[in-house]
């Protein structure tokens, strides 16, 4: 059995996390953190998880983390750079979902973070957890940085094209929009219900922090030599719980018919358990992956002209966060990669 904290278990990728993990047959939940609610019993706060988890909430202390075989870090930027290090020197693994160690220029980082890092010593070392991309260096990584919601859909959507040099890397756009709880469990006005519901905005279309994650990803992608990947990137506020719809414009090269981009996604994820490459011309919703570890895409060449629509969908909490968290552990500790992860999404 492998011994697992989650440090943040009040967040909603906490409690995520949470419910993923009280279902794998090859994990021993030992700790469950919160400072504000140390001493309630998790049951207690989430009472989906009554006959689940026997735990209560603890301080996140690192003795009796240090004990575990595996930490998840499911807190706010910058609590995981405060803690890691001192997890790492005692010989723990760490799966981090936050934004602090994904990125590997640490300027950039502290710019669009606005706040100095911790701990740039272990950047170097920390592995983005795209399985789809990385799934060796998972295996054998000591701590994992997991990948943001939108750069996931945004990523795994551009990914194939980018490798095949068959779009302009300077002509990306991505229209993405995520449900609320995106955004988090703390109490802010704009997330009120009669805020979200009933309406539809863009934010941050003037720079948004997931775009330097975005275009690390893309650019590692690219053949050397290639210009680098440059997309335009506006995130939009959906009046829904769960779900991310990213549709992703590029410019084509070289004359590719869509027949034969299809066959370019269909090969390049046709060992992945979690991409789905749906029918050419087929519109992927976010119900269909609702509570799911799978992302969902397609293709379109509207009027045949030159310019590519890709839509992508995962759930933001679980593809985007914490069951993707789940699969990257899968991988470091040699197992199943899908173990505990089989379920199909929940309709309705
Ligand atoms: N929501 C989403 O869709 C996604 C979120 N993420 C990232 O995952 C992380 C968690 O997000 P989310 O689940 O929304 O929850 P929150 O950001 O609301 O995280 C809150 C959790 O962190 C704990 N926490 C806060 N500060 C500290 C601290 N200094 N030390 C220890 N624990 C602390 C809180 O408990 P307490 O204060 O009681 O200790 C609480 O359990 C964030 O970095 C977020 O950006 C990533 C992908 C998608
Ligand atoms: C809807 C919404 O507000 N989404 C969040 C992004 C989700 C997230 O938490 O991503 P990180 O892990 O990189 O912080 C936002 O746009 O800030």
């Amino acid at each position: 059995m492998i011994k697992v904290a989650i440090v943040g278990g009040t967040g909603y990728t906490g409690v995520e996390l949470l419910r993923l993990l009280a279902g794998h047959p090859q994990v021993e939940l030992t700790a469950i953190t919160s400072r504000a609610l140390a001493g309630t019993p998790v049951a207690e706060l989430f009472p989906s998880l009554r006959g689940h988890c026997e735990l209560a909430f603890c301080e996140p202390d690192i003795d009796q983390l240090s004990r575990c075989d595996l930490v998840f870090f499911a807190t706010p930027h910058g609590v995981a750079q405060a803690q890691v290090p001192e997890l790492m020197k005692r010989g723990v693994r760490v799966i981090d979902l936050s934004a602090d160690f994904r990125i590997t220029d640490v300027p950039a980082w502290e710019q669009w973070y606005n706040q100095p890092h911790g701990a740039p010593e272990l950047v170097e070392m920390a592995v983005y957890g795209l399985p789809e991309v990385n799934r060796d260096a998972i295996a054998g990584a000591q701590l994992v940085a997991c990948p943001g919601c939108y750069p996931t859909a945004i990523q795994l959507g551009w990914i194939p094209l980018l490798e095949s040099d068959a779009v302009d890397p300077q002509q990306l756009i991505a229209n993405a929009a995520s449900g609320a709880s995106g955004a988090g469990r703390q109490g802010k006005t704009e997330l009120l219900l009669a805020e979200t519901s009933d309406n539809f905005r863009a934010y941050s279309a003037g720079g948004h922090r997931h775009l330097p994650e975005i275009e690390q990803g893309l650019r590692r992608a690219q053949p050397a030599g290639s210009a680098e990947a440059r997309v335009t990137f506006v995130p939009h506020l959906l009046p829904m719980i769960r779900g991310i719809h990213a549709t992703l414009y590029s410019t084509l090269r070289g004359g590719r018919e869509l027949e034969e981009l299809q066959q370019l996604f269909e090969q390049r994820y046709a060992d992945e358990p979690f991409v789905d490459v749906m029918p050419a011309g087929s519109h992927p919703q976010t119900r269909s992956v609702r509570g799911s570890n799978m992302c969902r895409i397609s293709l379109h060449r509207p009027q045949g002209r030159d310019t590519l629509v890709v839509l992508s969908v995962i759930d933001n909490l679980a593809k985007g966060a914490s069951a993707q968290a789940m699969q990257n552990m899968n991988i470091m500790f040699g197992l199943n990669e899908a173990l505990g992860l089989e379920s199909p999404a929940l309709l309705p």
